[in-house]
């Protein structure tokens, strides 16, 4: 584990505090009196603070969906802006990034093994599909990212989106102005869009999925008639106490803009923020708090019922994005046919699998691999799972130990030439509904 930070100072919370709820106004100091009490911007901050605010929402959008939060640091962002030079972003897609000529069908990946390179975050990320246009700011990236190494002295903050990650093998310490926030496999963080951090390991090399939100950003579904409890209960989503770096060294700023990557040097660490308070900020979820709901008589519900978060669009009901899990849970529909039902949809659905096996896919989609069914593309279970299904006692069953999710999104996604061309991509899958048998026979009702 690479630590080489200092302890934490006087006054500062250890590395795993943090507050509960989702998009709370949050309140934190790492020094008493940091915060400033009844207003925003006195004359002069405790401590020799600067005020800074950062929007996350226009100014004058509804509350229900307005975010911002004060933060007080030792230095103003603008400080930290010398001469950026611009870099090329290597892997890493912004969409509208250039289509492979793409087949018509299914697409689906195996893992792609963590190299053996030294990688940090930025330098291990890898496009699979983008959708959309981020100057529009509608759409996302789906990723992978492999990490090697921990950022050292280097810093980032991605102004063309949100960043959800979802770890799929090592834990990741996300060091942010916010505070410190810790994350392994089968939990998932979000980062806002303009949040500064860097990434550290914790247990060795990491691997895992990163959805790039370019559009509004998530919050928790509604639930209309379910009621105010289920799904994802707002008191598990946990946001870092503040946590501050004093720390000057010779060091480098990235910044992900309008699809390239800026950097420039620093002398110090811009993790300086004392307090902060506001609704924007980041935090992570264990996904293994998700309470599901489902049809407990027969018939299999829209995935839409494992919706953890949604980034809305303009249109109501119609996501940007929508971050489905499928996890544990029973399967008791009587006669029914359990697993997902073959179906054509005007979302396109990128998923991955985090450990164990998916139903409609028991073969072939395996933990760290990912999957393609993009707009109006048919797709459901493969050949073994309907005959499975379609013969199964159907006693209540509980699909154990599995964890797959789904970045579904309402623009088609195009696909990386880094993804079109990775030894993993398995050329076959397209035609797996091919195997599909005739049971048609006029003479059995
Ligand atoms: O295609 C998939 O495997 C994801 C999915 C699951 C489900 O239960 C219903 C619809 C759907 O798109
Ligand atoms: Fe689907």
């Amino acid at each position: 584990m690479n630590q080489p930070y200092p302890a934490l100072a006087v006054g500062q919370q250890g590395p795993v505090a943090y507050l509960s709820g989702f998009g709370n106004g949050f309140e934190t100091e790492a020094l008493p009196g940091a915060l400033p009490i009844g207003r925003n911007s006195p004359q002069k901050c405790a401590y020799g603070l600067y005020a800074e605010q950062l929007s996350g929402s226009p100014f004058t959008a509804p509350r229900a969906s307005n975010e911002r939060s004060w933060l007080y640091r030792i230095r103003p962002t603008l400080q930290h802006w010398g001469t950026f030079q611009k870099m090329d972003a290597g892997l890493w897609l912004t969409a509208p990034a250039p289509m492979v000529d793409l087949p018509i069908g299914p697409m689906r990946w195996d893992p792609i093994p963590i190299p053996d390179a030294p990688l940090s975050l930025l330098e291990g990320v890898r496009t699979m599909t983008t959708a959309g246009d981020a100057s529009s700011q509608a759409g996302m990236g789906a990723h992978v990212y492999f990490v090697t190494r921990s950022m050292v002295d280097e810093y980032f903050y991605d102004a063309d989106g949100e960043l959800l990650f979802v770890p799929q093998q090592g834990a990741l310490r996300l060091w942010t102005e916010f505070g410190i926030i810790d994350i392994a496999p089968g939990e998932m963080a979000v980062i806002p869009r303009g949040v500064k951090l860097r990434v550290e390991l914790v247990d060795g090399p990491a691997r895992g999925y990163l959805c790039e939100n370019y559009g509004g950003a998530f919050t928790l579904p509604e639930r209309g008639p379910i009621g105010a409890n289920c799904l994802a209960n707002s008191r598990d989503f946990l946001t870092p106490v503040a946590a501050y770096e004093d720390r000057d060294a010779s060091s480098r700023m990235f910044v992900k803009w309008a699809g390239a990557l800026w950097t420039t040097a620093l002398d110090h660490s811009p993790l300086d923020v004392v307090a902060w308070h506001g609704n924007y900020a980041p935090y992570k979820y264990d996904l293994r708090r998700f309470s599901p709901v489902g049809p407990i008589l027969f018939d299999h519900a829209d995935p839409s019922i494992f919706t953890v978060l949604t980034s809305p669009s303009e249109t109501r009901g119609t996501a940007n994005v929508d971050f489905v899990i499928f996890p544990e849970r029973w399967a008791v529909a009587e006669n029914t046919f359990r697993p997902p039902w073959y179906h054509m949809n005007v979302m396109s659905e990128f998923m991955g699998l985090i450990y164990g096996r998916y139903e409609a896919k028991p073969q072939g989609f395996v933990p760290g691999g990912c999957s393609l069914h993009n707009t109006m593309l048919p797709h459901g279970p493969d050949v073994d799972a309907f005959e499975a299904a379609s013969n199964a006692e159907l006693q209540p069953h509980k699909l154990e130990a599995t964890l797959a999710f789904m970045f579904e999104t309402r623009f088609m996604q195009r696909v990386s030439a880094w993804a079109a061309g990775a030894e993993q991509f398995q050329r076959g899958y397209g035609a797996y509904g091919t195997q599909l048998k005739k049971h048609f026979d006029p003479a059995r009702p």
